[in-house]
């Protein structure tokens, strides 16, 4: 079975750009999971524009699924990994001012240095998963880092899915199979969405986990929306 981690980066978005507490992540975090979500996924860049490093130490006391924290492990990040020690951590080696994450690890130039930092991890039980590309040769160096598991980084894939090209899936197929074989296990995420992920889930072997956020969070207010103006409508006769 896949587990659903719900990438809760786009509530704290909405949150911060009122100052205030609205809506409040923290029961936002127990809704869904209530709601039957197998996870909580949070992304707290360094300039903290949408999750708060506080954020990631509030939820540590109340989510009670996964707790995945992703981020590139620069030293801030660090510490408040080994601080907080959720379930999960996610490395993504994304840039300080990126818009959202844009690219996978190179696992072979950065070999020594993911080796280090997961084993840093791994040792106060923290479980590692490496974000990257479905290049075969990354793969094969993820597993010499003693990672437990990859995400797969599914950009590519979903737009072009978006275009109608299925065949695209075909690498990330690859990918896994190797993974697998490597005892590697397998996360995936980035632009997931109701549209493309029953798709993307019968094709991917051995699929553990997935983590969407932008997504999943638009196609809550598109869904929502019908209900909300409804309800208010009522509320002015
Ligand atoms: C690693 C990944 O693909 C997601 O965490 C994504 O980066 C979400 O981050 P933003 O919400 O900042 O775009
Ligand atoms: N790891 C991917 C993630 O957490 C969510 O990415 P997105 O759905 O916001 O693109």
């Amino acid at each position: 079975m896949t587990k659903l981690s719900v990438n809760i980066n786009k509530i704290a978005t909405l949150r911060n750009s009122r100052g205030g507490n609205v809506p409040n992540l923290l029961k936002v975090a127990t809704d869904i999971e209530n709601f039957g979500a197998e996870g909580i996924t949070i992304h707290p860049r360094p300039d903290e524009r949408h999750i708060r490093y506080q954020d990631a130490r509030d939820l540590k006391k109340t989510v009670t699924t996964e707790y995945n924290i992703e981020g590139n492990p620069i030293k801030s990040f660090m510490d408040l990994v080994l601080e907080v020690k959720p379930t999960q951590v996610t490395l993504v080696p994304d840039a300080v001012d990126a818009i959202t994450s844009n690219a996978g690890w190179d696992t072979i130039n950065n070999q020594a240095f993911l080796q280090e930092v997961i084993a840093e991890f791994q040792n106060k039980g923290i479980r590692t998963s490496i974000f990257i590309d479905t290049d075969l040769k990354l793969i094969e160096a993820a597993a010499k880092t003693g990672t437990d598991r990859i995400e797969l980084y599914t950009e590519q894939f979903a737009s072009e899915y978006e275009k109608g090209n299925k065949v695209a899936v075909k690498p990330y197929t690859e990918a896994a199979i190797l993974a697998h074989k490597l005892g590697l296990g397998i996360n995936a995420g980035h632009d997931l969405s109701l549209d493309n992920i029953k798709f993307f889930k019968d094709n991917i072997p051995n699929l553990d986990e997935v983590s969407i956020g932008h997504a999943l969070i638009a196609e809550s207010l598109y869904l929502g929306l019908e209900n909300v103006v409804s309800m208010y409508l009522h509320r002015l006769k």
